[in-house]
């Protein structure tokens, strides 16, 4: 499979002198086309300095990361600007949709500014809105929709663009379980049919256990690896709480 994420040997500090904290400390692992990774660890292990190094939003002090062969720990400004428009995808927790725009504009704005044509931009809103289920919204603005329905059309805002790399950061943390669920179906359907590669960083077992792989980070480094090969959703649950104790004792306290 082509590689499309590589991460070499990291590591990010905050700070100066006395105050200095090793966010990440030589962290090192690969993404291939299609895959789903979960990326998991307690408060404060770093996942979010991960993701957002990866993200190209934050610097890494030391080590390479690649994406789809550019090198984006030497990316510069303007170019840095189109890697991140042509090659990412974004999903947060809280959504992030404008508020004065449809829940088709808000998907359209991506290809608009990639330029592409109006029937394009059509035809390519309304096949990935079937996928996600979320035909019926997308006349409304998102204060008319649910939380959930919110959160499906940023993940059509975030595939339409077909990005070598989907990040995700908590896209359950505000959500009921049922549109949890719901969500996570259509990161499923995403991965499986649309052959997109995301990574996603959760605390929670549910969420992560809808991935194919595992990275359990603490304190900056890489703890654990987990793969669900031919396990059931529940098998890959249980190994993952396995994981969460081994990390850090009574599981309710540590993620
Ligand atoms: N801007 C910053 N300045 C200084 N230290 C920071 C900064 N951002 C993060 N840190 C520190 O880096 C470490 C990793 O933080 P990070 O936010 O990546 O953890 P996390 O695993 O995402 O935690 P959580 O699950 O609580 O969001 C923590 O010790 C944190 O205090």
């Amino acid at each position: 499979m082509k590689n499309i994420l590589s991460v070499e040997n990291i590591e990010k500090y905050y700070g100066k002198k006395e105050v200095i904290t090793k966010a990440l400390d030589g962290i090192s692992f690969k993404v291939d086309k299609a895959e789903f990774v979960g990326i998991m660890g307690p408060s404060g292990s770093g996942k979010t300095t991960l993701l957002n190094c990866i993200a190209t939003i934050d610097n890494v002090t030391t080590g390479n990361i690649t994406i789809n062969n550019h090198e984006v720990t030497k990316l510069k400004f303007k170019k840095l600007d189109k890697f991140r428009r042509d090659e990412l995808g974004f999903i947060f927790q809280d959504f992030n949709l404008l508020d004065t725009l449809t829940g088709y504009e808000n998907i359209a704005l991506a290809l608009t500014i990639q330029e592409r044509k109006p029937k394009e931009i059509d035809s390519l809103i309304k096949k990935v809105a079937e996928t996600l289920g979320i035909s019926d919204v997308l006349k409304k603005y998102p204060y008319q929709m649910s939380g959930g329905q919110q959160q499906r059309v940023a993940c059509a805002r975030a595939i339409v663009t077909n990005p070598s790399l989907i990040l995700a950061d908590e896209p359950t943390g505000a959500l009921d379980s049922k549109s949890a669920r719901l969500l996570l179906e259509s990161f499923e359907k995403l991965n499986r049919s649309l052959e997109a590669t995301i990574l996603l960083v959760t605390h929670d077992a549910f969420t992560a256990s809808y991935t194919n792989r595992i990275l359990f980070i603490k304190d900056g480094k890489i703890f654990n690896e987990i793969v669900r090969g031919s396990d059931s959703r529940k098998e890959f649950f249980n190994r993952i709480i396995e994981v969460m104790t081994l990390m850090g004792g009574d599981v309710n306290n540590v993620f």
